[in-house]
């Protein structure tokens, strides 16, 4: 048997009417081809590099339906094309490829609301776990009955799209440093030739290759929800917590957090002691495109409200934001940036947090939103950014007096008008908003002007309307590809090659700008995606000269909240 492994770096992808395509311009693609035929002749299981079996991609587009050599090519294969740089990310999917070549059938996992499959070697231990991006929940072709929206729409979470999750998961892994959460390698693949679920099989031609995210398996006893937190320890809790708060992860429910039971070196004959590793799995939905209502199981377990270690407190301080903002879009180059900001954003937030002394609980509660009677209210973190986009127009307009005299219609602005289908209309307002957190005061007097709202139509879900493809671009002001960028329209995947919204994306676009263009402020999250890098730094500085005083409220209020630090585990 023999794998050739082949390294596609700076492949120039061409540009065809029919399917956009990513300019992988540093995309390091490893191809794993396995031979079927040969698998039959080989002699047992020699593994040999052939780097000079080159391939050559004519038509780099990651389809759903791949044509032209590829549709003449029934090989079962396996490449990356996302996360290449991160470590033991190659060992996973040699091994994979090893798998699917062998014929082994992935297996459909039942639970979770997407496509799921373990892929098994040919002993019959599992390896990894693939989740396609077209059967992610509401994409086409899910197998649970949750299909309907085509990728590049808002998802289960408004702010990631359909298709998108995928790629998150790998940044979680790439963002790990050192395995200190201990999320388990992971990978963006194409995979080809192997029988995944196709919804509408009749009509449609079933897919040649899919993208999907490639995780290996790790095995486990059960997951936190079928436990008690009692037997987590405070540092698995912790360092769990830290990458959630970085990723503003969406989705961390008991369930996405699996358990390993290790014997205790320290235990007796009489009483064996287990000590429970957990390790965090399923980031699909971390790093929305815009501040969101994240969920954090830990929140409610006490350890969250031990006070951070010293180690968790060095490796705080040594996380750095922008760095990491600049792996993912080296690594990632389909992550957008939006995203991306919000990684960088809350990092901060936790940096700061971390060494004003407040514990993973403090930190948490901040950042998740809270109801009120049956309204959702902000969260700290959100108020806070919204402060700072205030402050930040005043600070612009500090230096042009012209513009300050212009854009005296204050408070008004703050009540914005959202549409709903049935052409009704709700006000949102701002100054609440901006009183809601600790600290903040009376909100200020911010000239902004509104964008326009667009209506549009043809989806019904309201939540369509949340999230703009107009504008996402690259810290350098390019406009930036995304995964639906380049599906091949054959796939029935959605190519908005034309630009038009209006046709694409149902409902109504709920959004106010601050004076400057594309700042937006949307009534269900705020977006950074509309900043130059210039008003982006500027609004960090912003955002970071609030932090001390609210920081100073919470841990007052928190004297009085939290448990008692002394609690053992
Ligand atoms: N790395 C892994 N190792 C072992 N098992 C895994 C791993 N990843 C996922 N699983 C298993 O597969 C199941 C489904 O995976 P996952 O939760 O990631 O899918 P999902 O469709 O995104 O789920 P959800 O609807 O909860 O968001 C998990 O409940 C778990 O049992």
């Amino acid at each position: 048997m023999a794998v050739a492994v082949d390294h596609l770096n700076g492949f120039p992808f061409a540009r065809t009417p029919r399917c956009r395509l990513q300019s992988f311009t540093h995309l390091d693609t490893a191809m794993f081809e396995l031979e079927q035929y040969k698998l039959a002749q080989s002699l047992k299981h020699s593994i040999t590099g052939n780097s000079s079996h080159r391939r050559s991609v004519s038509t780099p587009c990651l389809s759903f339906n791949t044509s032209g050599e590829e549709s003449g090519n029934s090989v079962p294969k396996v490449e990356i094309v996302g996360g290449n740089g991160a470590p033991r990310v190659r060992a996973l999917v040699v091994e994979a490829a090893i798998a699917v070549a062998s014929g082994v059938e992935p297996v459909p996992v039942s639970s979770g609301l997407g496509g799921a499959y373990f892929l098994r070697g040919r002993n019959g231990d599992t390896i990894a776990v693939a989740k396609p991006i077209d059967e992610e929940p509401l994409a086409i072709n899910n197998p649970k009955g949750f299909a309907g929206r085509i990728l590049g729409q808002p998802g289960l979470k408004r702010s990631i799209r359909v298709g998108e999750t995928g790629v998150r998961e790998v940044a979680a892994y790439l963002l790990d440093h050192g395995s200190f959460a201990g999320v388990p390698p992971t990978a963006l693949v194409k995979i080809s030739q192997v029988p995944f679920h196709v919804n509408d099989s009749e009509t449609t031609e079933p897919p040649l290759s899919k993208i999907a995210s490639l995780q290996r398996f790790v095995e486990h006893d059960s997951d936190a929800g079928d436990l008690g937190p009692s037997s987590f320890s405070v540092s698995h809790i912790h360092r769990i917590g830290i990458l959630d708060v970085r990723l503003l992860n969406l989705d961390r429910h008991s369930g996405n957090i699996l358990v390993k039971y290790h014997k205790n070196s320290n235990y007796n004959d009489n009483y064996a002691v287990e000590e429970a590793e957990l390790v965090p799995i399923d980031h699909g939905l971390c790093l929305p495109e815009m501040l969101d209502d994240p969920y954090f199981e830990w929140l409610h377990w006490p350890q969250a409200s031990v006070p951070f270690s010293e180690a968790e407190l060095k490796y705080i301080s040594k996380l750095d934001p922008f760095k990491d903002a600049s792996l993912l879009r080296k690594e990632l180059p389909s992550l957008r940036e939006s995203a991306i900001r919000v990684l960088v954003l809350c990092t901060i937030f936790l940096k700061r947090a971390a060494s004003a002394g407040l514990c993973l609980a403090d930190i948490g509660h901040m950042m998740t939103r809270e109801f009120t009677g049956n309204q959702e209210g902000p969260n700290v973190l959100e108020t806070l950014s919204a402060k700072a986009m205030a402050s930040m127009n005043c600070s612009m307009f500090d230096n042009d007096p012209s513009e300050k005299e212009n854009g005296e219609e204050e408070t008004e602005i703050f009540k914005f008008e959202t549409g709903s289908e049935d052409g009704t209309a709700s006000v949102v307002d701002l100054p609440r908003l901006l009183q809601g957190c600790p600290g903040m005061g009376k909100p200020p007097k911010v000239p902004t002007k509104f964008s326009s709202s667009k209506s549009m139509s043809g989806f019904p879900q309201e939540s369509l309307s949340l999230l703009d493809e107009s504008d996402d671009e690259t810290s350098n002001g390019d406009k930036k590809k995304n995964f639906s960028d380049f599906i091949d329209d054959n796939s029935s995947i959605n190519n908005d090659d034309n630009g038009d919204d209006d046709h694409r994306i149902g409902g109504l676009i709920k959004s106010v700008s601050f004076s400057m263009p594309n700042h937006k402020l949307e009534t269900d999250g705020i977006s950074f995606k509309g900043m130059n890098q210039e008003e982006w730094s500027l609004f960090l500085v912003c955002f970071e000269k609030l932090l001390p005083k609210v920081f100073d409220d919470r841990k007052s209020m928190g004297l009085k909240q939290r448990l008692g630090t002394s609690c053992s585990f």
